[in-house]
């Protein structure tokens, strides 16, 4: 697996408060890498960092290749821009230097996509939080990233839009992506996530990867695939009242969330279990 990125003893102090002492990460491409940890633990600062927004200290950021494609989603979107989405999002997509007939194409498919396409006309300062957050997003992949970073993307989304940003992510990571990003409760990303790491003390925890040995169990909602039973990934299912829990091995999760979301299921949880216990 090639290199994309390299994050080299990094340091990073606000005043006298030392938030990341000498942080390093390999990021490999079609990865998805979670940053997990506390609030205030440094999170977000590694992150602008490693989307070379914010400048460490000390340290070094390598990457594989000179104007490597970089979308990034704060945890904030700005939320007093006077453009509305479809001016905004053309207005990025030229700085970036996309063709304007692939650009009007891409535009109007995410904004459809994450049902926005009945606010692009707005003005962003007069969206909601949710849909101001959907803007954030397709700005960041509007330029078919190769790393894509988002500080904790799902805040504010409701749960067809996560599911869109999940298969979004999928399809990105087919086509090369590597995605850096955040978030705080158990979430539906812990399917597709391969490496995961915990900053503590402003020390990112390098061992602490989840490799994809364990459980999921997947709980589906709305689900119409009767074969269940028979896709050779799935270990186990129970029905529960309206909901299909999956069991899978977590090394092949990320196959069963995209087909359950391509049959026209829902996924209302994902989370790592131990049959065992
Ligand atoms: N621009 C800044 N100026 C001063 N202090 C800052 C700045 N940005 C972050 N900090 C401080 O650095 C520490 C780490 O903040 P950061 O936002 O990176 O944490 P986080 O893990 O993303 O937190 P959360 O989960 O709450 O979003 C905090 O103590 C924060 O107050």
């Amino acid at each position: 697996m090639k290199q994309l990125a390299e994050l080299k003893n990094i340091n990073k102090k606000y005043g006298k408060k030392k938030v990341l002492y000498d942080v390093s990460l390999h990021i490999k491409e079609k990865q998805v890498i979670a940053i997990l940890g506390e609030n205030g633990s440094g999170k977000s600062t590694f992150l602008r960092i490693a989307a070379g927004i914010e400048r460490p200290d000390s340290g070094k950021i390598l990457y594989a290749f000179k104007n490597m494609r970089t979308g990034y989603v704060p945890e904030r979107f700005p939320k007093y821009l006077r453009f509305t989405p479809d001016e905004y999002l053309h207005y990025i997509g030229k700085i970036n230097g996309i063709p304007e007939a692939i650009l009007e194409q891409r535009i109007s498919l995410l904004l459809r996509r994450f049902q926005l396409d009945k606010w692009s006309n707005r003005r962003i300062n007069e969206l909601s939080k949710g849909n101001i957050q959907k803007v954030g997003i397709i700005q960041a992949i509007l330029q078919q990233p190769e790393l894509l970073i988002l500080d904790e993307p799902l805040s504010g989304l409701d749960i067809s839009a996560q599911q869109e940003l999940l298969s979004i992510i999928s399809e990105l990571k087919e086509q090369k992506t590597t995605v850096l990003l955040t978030y705080h409760e158990a979430s539906i990303f812990e399917g597709i996530v391969d490496q995961t790491y915990y900053i503590r003390d402003g020390r990112l925890a390098e061992e602490m990867l989840t490799e994809k040995q364990g459980m999921k169990l997947i709980e589906t909602k709305g689900f119409i695939d009767s074969d269940v039973e028979e896709w050779k990934e799935v270990l186990y299912s129970e029905k529960r009242e309206d909901r299909l829990l999956l069991y899978v091995s977590s090394k092949n999760s990320n196959q069963i969330l995209m087909r359950v979301l391509k049959s026209g299921g829902s996924i209302e949880s994902v989370n790592s279990t131990d049959v065992n216990n």
